[in-house]
């Protein structure tokens, strides 16, 4: 993914300015910076919910800066989105939402879907809670399905806006080892997060939002 002297507006108002940055394949990147600074507009300009930057932005080999609206479901597919709140289908079980996802991007096949649906659960730990309905699970649970969703498709890249906002502390650390996993595997990951223990803790590249630029900020704070 890369960015070239990107503007990116909300409503016409100026909020990210002559932005350039690139995020390698497999890489892990933090992205900081105070509420309101614009983390998720750039965020939901990658994955082109926020249209109409100028400048270049490339994401997957998409050029999001003139992107058709038709194209955008095969940009996301190829990227895993996930979000504070979890945005599950609440009167769906686990394995329905997951196969509700699959069955929209295209999968057809009832043998494969299987496999992937416990293929996906495997890796975020939660194949014991295939039935259960979005209300059984704790809210740790109720994330790691919304990172399951986020793999089905093997995504080049996740984008987390925050994702462990709602959480306890240690069950956002338990979040963010996995997604630490998911990279290792070769994904690469871009996270908005406030938590900055997370930086001390588990350093990686860091970028950071202020005065309407995104700047590298070192490995650590
Ligand atoms: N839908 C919108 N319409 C108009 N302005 C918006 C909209 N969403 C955000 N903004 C404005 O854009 C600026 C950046 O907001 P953004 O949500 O990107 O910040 P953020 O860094 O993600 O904040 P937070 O950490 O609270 O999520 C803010 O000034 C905000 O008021």
């Amino acid at each position: 993914m890369e960015l070239v002297n990107a503007d990116i507006f909300q409503e016409n108002e100026l909020v990210l300015d002559d932005v350039t940055f690139k995020i390698n394949k497999g890489e892990f990147v933090y992205l900081i910076g105070r509420t309101g600074c614009g983390k998720s507009s750039l965020l939901k300009t990658l994955y082109a919910d926020l249209l109409n930057p100028t400048g270049k932005v490339t994401v997957a080999g998409f050029p999001i800066e003139k992107i058709k609206r038709k194209k955008i479901p095969f940009l996301r597919r190829k990227l895993g989105i996930i979000f504070q709140d979890f945005q599950l289908l609440n009167d769906r079980s686990v394995a329905e939402n997951l196969i509700f996802v699959m069955k929209a991007t295209g999968w057809k096949d009832s043998a494969k879907i299987k496999i992937r649906l416990n293929d996906v659960l495997m890796r975020v730990g939660l194949t014991s809670s295939m039935n259960k309905m979005p209300y059984q699970l704790s809210g740790g649970e109720q994330q790691r399905v919304v990172i399951a969703r986020a793999l089905l498709n093997e995504p080049l890249i996740l984008l987390a806006d925050e994702p462990t906002g709602n959480l306890d502390p240690e069950v956002a650390e338990d979040i963010l080892k996995l997604f630490f996993e998911i990279n290792r595997n070769g994904t690469a990951v871009l996270m908005a997060t406030h938590n900055h223990q997370f930086l001390l803790k588990y350093p990686a590249r860091t970028l950071r939002v202020a005065d309407k630029k995104v700047l590298e900020h070192g490995t650590h704070v």
